[in-house]
């Protein structure tokens, strides 16, 4: 049994998407104790593992410890930019190109609290940019199809896209890693 670090608080998760929130729950289960807050931080732009970092650093710096912030990326990172293409749009820009391949991306990092430089695990999952298809819930679920499937994430049951997603890739890892630093909790109500 590792004894590593106790943590005084659940760690916290950063993000303003019910839908993330939604399948990290499903993921991660009772593993590590989380609970979510919404933060208004600014949408950056860059490498993703960086803007990820920097997401956690804000986080941290207005007074939140153990800090999560995540972040996905697939071609196109802001949600600024998809809203105003759109699905159609994006195939539209893409029919130039034969090459419709890409890859979602999902950058967790974790900082213990303001001065802390924060970890970044990476998640990703292969595939191809496809015209829209199944339920319009979440982002751009409908336009990705993984490869080595006939369905788009949106198709899928939830559990099979929480099985191979970019998103459980990262969390898988975010796992071992509190694994191997061996973090307890030890929440006191009051903090
Ligand atoms: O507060 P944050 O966590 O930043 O939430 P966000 O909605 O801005 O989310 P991102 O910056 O991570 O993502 C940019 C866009 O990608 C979308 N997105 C993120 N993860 C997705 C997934 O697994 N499937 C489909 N779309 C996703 C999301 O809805 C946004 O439109
Ligand atoms: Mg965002």
């Amino acid at each position: 049994m590792a004894s590593g670090l106790v943590l005084p608080r659940p760690v916290t998760f950063v993000t303003g998407n019910a839908k993330k929130l939604e399948e990290v729950r499903a993921i991660l289960g009772n593993s590590i104790p989380f609970q979510s807050l919404k933060l208004d931080l600014p949408e950056l732009q860059g490498e993703p593992e960086d803007i990820s970092k920097e997401k956690a650093r804000l986080a941290a710096i207005q007074g939140h410890t153990c800090k999560f912030c995540f972040s996905l990326f697939i071609l196109i990172s802001s949600k600024w930019f998809l809203q105003k293409i759109g699905h159609e749009g994006l195939n539209n820009l893409l029919m130039a190109y034969e090459d419709k391949s890409g890859y979602a991306l999902c950058a967790f990092s974790f900082a213990l609290g303001p001065n802390a430089e924060p970890i970044t695990f990476l998640g990703r999952t292969p595939g191809k940019i496809v015209p829209p298809r199944g339920p319009n819930d979440f982002g751009w679920d409908p336009i990705f199809q993984p490869d080595g499937y006939e369905q788009t994430y949106a198709e899928m049951p939830k559990e099979e896209k929480n099985n191979i997603s970019h998103r459980s890739k990262a969390l898988a890892l975010v796992k071992s890693h509190f694994t191997e630093v061996g973090y307890t909790f030890q929440i006191d109500p009051s903090v």
